[in-house]
């Protein structure tokens, strides 16, 4: 699907999806347990693929009218699937679920489409066999398609942290199953590291224990996944919020940038609690950018206006998901916008500072990339609409979507389709805050 976007403003309330992060671990932690009922889940392409190797490994699901997922896990010991696991575009499953085979006494099988074969698992798959398994890619690349054969004892493992923090998440959720448990070093530091805490906070809560030490994290083996009242519920995804609220800041009605800050839409989002989702600093980067926000934690609802932006410095080490939205609130922010520390971003379902710097230049603005940073030398008014590539990656398309709101012309995304990945309403909700949308093959 391609759609075309008319520039405009925006305003209204919208609620933002559930968090992708906290759900895949939701489904998986349930799976890995005896019962649980997962409450307000995203039920997205990506977490479907998750629900499907929990299957595949013996567990079952059920959806609830209400959209709540009921799981019958397989306790702790996964069967060997029937067939290979299909982790389609999702990394996060494909990671986690390649550490749960390793757990199963026999051989499974994973693959992706052709965006997740070509990422990085190599490390994964020597930590794995360190401690026990034999784990390799068919085309000894370390990328997928993957073959595993457990069952794995536990034990000591050293692996790099700056290319997927997925990789200890992974380690920490198998470990708790391993009779060794593990205790893994970093030999590199750690990136993306508020998504070790989503997964420690989450596996505290499905009552598995971690720990912190010295160079890394460890968890003890033999422990039982049981939520504490047998639900568990998906708080808001803080990386969905950043398209919604960089609408909200830029998206002032009036295109070519001359009367930016007009105040023409007050826009509102709920579902906005905080939780440990590192991408929660998408609030203080929006207000930092010039556009201020008001955050009720207690009732969880962002408040946002248009206003005139300034180029900021900004590091991702820890939040790479907010890359996209950055680079586009820096093409309409006046001067110029560093995005650093921001190799790992290059990992994804594509190398997304690639993929900014080539579809920006389409709609007008100039950017600098080198390996580990992109700078956006913004103009609102630089901004002109254009037929722009979401590069089959969600993120990408939702980001462009954003910079359609104020580009001078109607812009056209191809593949906008991909939103389903974490984001499946995404054009819905755009349309619910005024944004007028043409979708089209
Ligand atoms: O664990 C997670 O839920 C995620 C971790 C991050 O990946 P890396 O750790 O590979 O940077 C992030 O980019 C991804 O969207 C989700
Ligand atoms: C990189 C992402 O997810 P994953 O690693 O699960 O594919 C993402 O959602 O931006």
């Amino acid at each position: 699907m391609d759609v075309t976007i008319s520039p405009g403003p925006v305003g209204g309330t919208v609620s933002a999806p559930p968090s992708k992060s906290y759900t895949h671990r939701a489904i998986l932690a349930a799976g890995c347990g005896q019962r649980a009922v997962v409450a307000d889940p995203l039920w997205s392409a990506d977490t479907r693929a998750t629900a499907r190797a929990v299957e595949a490994f013996g567990g079952s699901i059920e959806r609830r009218t209400d959209g709540a997922l009921e799981i019958q896990g397989f306790d702790g010991g996964p069967t060997i699937p029937g067939d290979v696991i299909d982790c389609t575009n999702s990394g996060t499953t494909m990671r986690l679920v390649t550490a749960i085979a390793a757990l199963a006494d026999g051989t499974t099988v994973l693959t992706g489409d052709a965006s997740l074969r070509s990422r990085p698992q190599g490390p994964l798959l020597d930590a794995l066999s360190e401690l026990g398994a034999t784990a390799r890619s068919t085309r000894g690349n370390g990328q997928a398609p993957l073959i595993v054969d457990g069952p794995m004892a536990g034990g000591t493992v050293s692996i790099p942290g700056d290319v997927s923090s997925q990789y200890v998440t992974a380690l920490l959720f198998a470990g708790a199953l391993t009779d060794a448990g593990v205790d893994l070093r970093l030999e590199t530091e750690l990136k993306s590291a508020p998504y070790v805490e989503v997964t420690r906070e989450l596996l505290a809560d499905f009552g598995v224990e971690t720990r912190e030490t010295t160079d890394g994290f460890a968890v003890e083996g033999g422990q039982s996944y049981r939520p504490a009242d047998g639900t568990y519920a998906v708080p808001g995804d803080f990386s969905s919020i950043s398209y919604l609220l960089a609408a909200g800041a830029v998206a002032d009605g009036d295109v070519g940038g001359a009367t930016a800050g007009t105040g023409e839409g007050t826009l509102e989002i709920t579902g906005a609690r905080p939780s440990a989702q590192g991408d929660s600093a998408i609030v203080e980067h929006v207000t930092e950018f010039g556009a201020p926000v008001e955050w009720d934690r207690d009732d969880g609802t962002l408040t946002i206006e248009p206003a005139p932006l300034s180029g900021i410095e900004v590091s991702v080490a820890d939040t790479p998901d907010l890359l996209p939205t950055l680079a586009v609130l820096g093409a309409v922010a006046d001067g110029e916008t560093s995005i650093v520390d921001a190799e790992h971003v290059r990992y994804k379902e594509t190398d997304r500072i690639d993929a900014m710097a080539s579809e920006l230049a389409k709609l007008g603005v100039e950017t600098t990339e080198e390996r580990d940073s992109l700078t956006v030398h913004g103009d609102e008014s630089t901004l002109t609409g254009a037929t722009v590539d979401g590069h089959g990656d969600h993120r990408i398309v939702m980001a462009l979507a954003v910079a359609a709101l104020v580009a001078d012309g109607e812009t056209t995304i191809r593949g906008a389709e991909h939103v389903d990945v974490s984001f499946p309403n995404f054009f819905d909700a755009f349309e619910s805050l005024g944004v007028v949308i043409d979708r089209h093959e």
